[in-house]
């Protein structure tokens, strides 16, 4: 069986360990020879990639394993780049999250004018991170999941449109996993789903079990009276903030009771909710800070001080398995079907041909095939339509160095009231982002 080089870029990520450790419990499905990081900042990588080498020569010394922050040594005889980086990591997500809240606008990661702020430094990380790939490994495949996905997919579409990138989120395959517990089934794997719509904007319209059973439903039934709240009785701690986005979907649910919703159109339809419920002085970011990177990192310190990674605090992202069935696809052909972010080119039919959209398409070494998923409703065309054009505008903006552009994306997003308020933010924005977009005229 053909055994695959990797490389982690964005080596430093919290994600990083629980990706380790998820591909090490999948080798005999995808076997790996290589594992390299890369990240631009060494210090930060230095610790997650030191721990990881105490923990790969226990687990899998047969994997040759380094980290770089050089270009050329990491992209270099690889197969594939998972890509997960965060261009000017917490500390600007922070200020993503806080300052739109200034002027009681939601602040989100990637939703809004936070989406917009983090969109606008990521393109030029991701096109770097493909241009190093096609420089010195020219046949790999970038496996995309830094965020803001939907802009950085635009921004792919247009600028290196031949590249060999697949964009995915995992949102979907964890909001998956929940319904196929609420319908008594094991794995999401157990169905087979219809869903359309842009990243962290998107419906399902059809899930089925293997034989055919319709268990839409089921699941509805569930998710009018909790949400897709549903203990699923193993450790994963999940922070408070994220059981009241789970929650939530109840009422994103009752807008339009013929699909279900992905969570993040609770930032899209409730706005002022969501503003009622964040706290200036403690977003995501904060929570983030003190509890995902704080205990990573210190597992990571704890295995490089004991010289062993036995008993360590390092866990699997059992969710993450996805990203290797996306590589599994490519190596083996698998045609797998997954949900990916494409250029729609009518396999939305009532919708803009250039959109990126988030539909199911089938996986295999050529790259993908897209499902047709016919016309979408008024309700879901008309907010796709809307985030789009924000989409498309950042682009614009970031390609042309065009302030009203970017004035324009921000007024566009249906989570802003007014161009005035936008203009506040965005000058705001800009004063945060001097060292990372480029400069707007
Ligand atoms: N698509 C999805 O479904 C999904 C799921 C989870 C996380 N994510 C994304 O994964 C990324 C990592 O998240 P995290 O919370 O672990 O962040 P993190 O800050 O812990 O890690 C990101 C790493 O990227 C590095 N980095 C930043 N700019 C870089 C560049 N230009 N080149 C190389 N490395 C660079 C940073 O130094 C840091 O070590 C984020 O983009 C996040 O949004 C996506
Ligand atoms: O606020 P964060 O940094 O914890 O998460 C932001 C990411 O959220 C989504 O990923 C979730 C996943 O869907 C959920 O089920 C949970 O178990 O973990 C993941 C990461 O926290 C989203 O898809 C990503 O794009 C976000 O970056
Ligand atoms: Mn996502």
């Amino acid at each position: 069986m053909k055994s695959s080089s990797i490389t982690i870029a964005g080596g430093g990520s919290t994600f990083t360990p629980g990706i380790v450790i998820m591909l090490l419990d999948n080798l005999d499905k995808f076997p790996i020879r290589q594992i390299k990081f890369y990240d631009n900042d060494g210090d930060r990588q230095e610790v997650i990639g030191k721990a990881c080498e105490i923990l790969l020569k226990e687990r899998a010394p047969q994997i040759k394993f380094s980290y770089t922050t050089d270009p050329e040594e990491a992209f270099t005889d690889i197969d594939f780049v998972m890509a997960h980086i965060r261009v000017g990591k917490y500390a600007m997500r922070e200020l993503d999250e806080k300052i739109p809240l200034r002027y009681k606008v939601l602040g989100q990661e990637t939703c809004g004018p936070g989406g917009i702020a983090y969109g606008m430094r990521s393109i030029g990380g991701i096109l770097e991170i493909i241009d190093f790939m096609e420089k010195y490994s020219p046949n790999a495949w970038m496996l995309n999941y830094s965020n803001p996905a939907a802009i950085v997919a635009e921004a792919t579409r247009r600028l290196r449109p031949d590249s060999r990138v697949l964009n995915i989120c995992d949102m979907p395959v964890g909001i998956e996993e929940l319904m196929a517990r609420i319908a008594g089934l094991n794995s999401r794997k157990e169905m087979d789903v219809r869903y359309y719509g842009l990243n962290h904007f998107g419906w399902w319209n059809s899930i089925r079990d293997k034989q055919g059973n319709d268990l839409m439903p089921k699941i509805k039934e569930h998710v009018a009276k909790y949400g897709y709240t549903f203990d699923m009785g193993h450790h994963q701690h999940v922070d408070a903030s994220w059981n009241d986005t789970f929650h939530k979907a109840k009422d994103v649910f009752a807008l339009d009771p013929d699909t279900l919703p992905n969570t993040y159109l609770k930032y899209y339809l409730f706005q002022d909710y969501v503003v009622e419920h964040s706290d200036i002085e403690f977003s995501r970011a904060n929570e983030v800070m003190e509890g995902r990177e704080k205990t990573v990192f210190k597992a990571a310190q704890d295995i490089i001080d004991k010289g062993t990674a036995k008993d360590c605090n390092f866990h699997p992202d059992e969710h993450a398995s996805y990203i290797v069935d996306l590589a599994r696809a490519i190596a083996f052909n698998t045609k797998e079907r997954m949900l990916l972010i494409v250029e729609n080119e009518g396999a939305i039919e009532n919708f803009d041909s250039t959109g990126m959209v988030e539909i199911p398409c089938l996986v295999g070494s050529e790259g993908y095939e897209k499902l047709s998923m016919g016309k979408i409703p008024q309700f879901q065309k008309g907010l796709m339509e809307q985030q789009v054009s924000v989409e498309k505008l950042v682009v614009d903006a970031w390609i042309t160095g065009s302030y009203q552009k970017l004035w324009q994306a921000m007024t566009l997003s249906k989570t802003v009231p007014s161009a005035s308020i936008a203009k506040k933010i965005l000058d705001d924005l800009i004063e945060a982002n001097k060292e990372y977009w480029p400069e707007l005229n």
